[in-house]
């Protein structure tokens, strides 16, 4: 019954702009009545960021993905990987999800479980904020943090939850890093509304990329529109995007990070053969800092990744000059890291509370 429900989302060509919208329904041609949970997933707004775009020029425009039903970017992939499993026949009614992610994703399919009837075991690593980890024990996960390990380790978070799908019956591990329907969610939905709702008017589009859907789903669509739209990667400190797309190299950079959801050791199906311009590593220092310019300068309270987003937006609006305009996306909410990003000790300890513009230092928690 519920899967029928979602099967009735097919490749559909939205009568107003004109663009193929998958799974997701183009409000263009929706009334206001949309189908559950996964019917409100995708069509987030375009928001102009005032103070950036005055400084530089250029219009810094964000899609506002904090907005989706489950808080993320991510519940895009989540409703996509769940799609992509139902075709393949993978899980049947009554079924178990299995995921390995650091948090967003499992927030996105445990959503989605609920909403089609499906069980939810989310393997995560043991480093992520517990804000993330207590939403999906909320949200009726069986949330089991692991100690964090490299991906080659064979106790990595992501091989611990392919193994334990393989051991149930009637079981699919999801796996965002490498099942490309995630990076189909950004082709099929992220990429058309930012066509869109620009107007076609985009020079340059950026993100942080973990899994890697959101950035090579959007760069995969917008290239098909228009070859000089410049599509660069925005990588945390220790990740190997940046020496990967700066020198070919499976480097990583120095340092290591505290944005959580993204930052990779490798490169992902979701990522190889993606058409990427370039990448921008950007300090933990600059994150933070753009993370609290947003919150007190433009109202928008959000994690680290979105403040890394619209640093590296800002460089690259720098770089191009006046004129123009970069699109990137407002992640998830200060919320999933309350107890840290907002912790005046917690940055203390990180070396990180200098970062933060003394006049915003006095709203931190102790
Ligand atoms: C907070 C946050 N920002 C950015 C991303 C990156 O998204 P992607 O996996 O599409 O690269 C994630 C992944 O969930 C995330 O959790
Ligand atoms: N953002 C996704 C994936 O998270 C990551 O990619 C973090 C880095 C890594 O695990 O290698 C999620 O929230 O699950």
């Amino acid at each position: 019954m519920l899967r029928v429900a979602l099967a009735q989302f097919p490749q559909q060509v939205c009568r107003k702009c004109v663009t193929r919208v998958g799974f997701i329904k183009c409000y263009s041609t929706s009334n206001s009545i949309l189908d559950g949970f996964y019917g409100t997933v995708g069509n987030t707004p375009m928001i102009k960021l005032n103070g950036v775009s005055k400084e530089t020029g250029c219009d810094i425009l964000v899609k506002a993905e904090f907005m989706n039903p489950g808080g993320s970017v991510k519940d895009r992939a989540a409703l996509y990987l769940l799609k992509d499993a139902q075709e393949k026949n993978l899980i049947k009614d009554g079924g178990t999800v299995v995921e390995g992610t650091a948090g967003n994703t499992g927030i996105g399919l445990a959503h989605i479980c609920n909403a089609l009837g499906y069980k939810c075991i989310i393997y995560m690593p043991n480093t992520q904020s517990k804000e993330k980890i207590e939403l999906l024990s909320v949200l009726g996960a069986d949330v089991r943090p692991v100690p964090a390990v490299p991906f080659d380790n064979p106790d990595n978070y992501n091989h611990q939850a392919r193994r334990y799908a393989e051991s149930l019956t009637n079981a699919v591990w999801t796996n965002q890093f490498d099942n490309t329907a995630n990076r189909r969610a950004h082709i099929e939905t992220t990429g058309p509304e930012i066509w869109r709702q620009t107007g076609g008017k985009v020079d340059a589009v950026t993100f942080g990329t973990g899994t890697g859907g959101t950035m090579s789903g959007v760069a995969t669509y917008l290239k098909t529109k228009n070859q000089n739209i410049k599509t660069i990667v925005a990588d945390p400190q220790g990740s190997v995007l940046y020496h990967w797309y700066t020198n070919g190299r499976i480097e990583r950079s120095d340092g290591s990070s505290i944005t959580e959801g993204i930052g990779q050791g490798r490169v992902t199906a979701n990522m190889q053969g993606a058409p990427i311009d370039g990448a921008i590593c950007v300090q933990d220092t600059d994150a933070v800092e753009m993370t609290f310019r947003l919150l007190h300068e433009e109202g928008f309270y959000l994690g680290a990744s979105s403040g890394l987003n619209v640093a590296a937006a800002v460089q690259i609006a720098r770089d191009l000059g006046p004129g123009h305009t970069v699109v990137t996306c407002l992640c998830d909410t200060g919320q999933r890291y309350f107890t840290r990003l907002y912790s005046k000790s917690w940055l203390d300890g990180k070396g990180l509370l200098e970062a933060i513009p003394e006049k915003y230092r006095h709203s931190l928690i102790e």
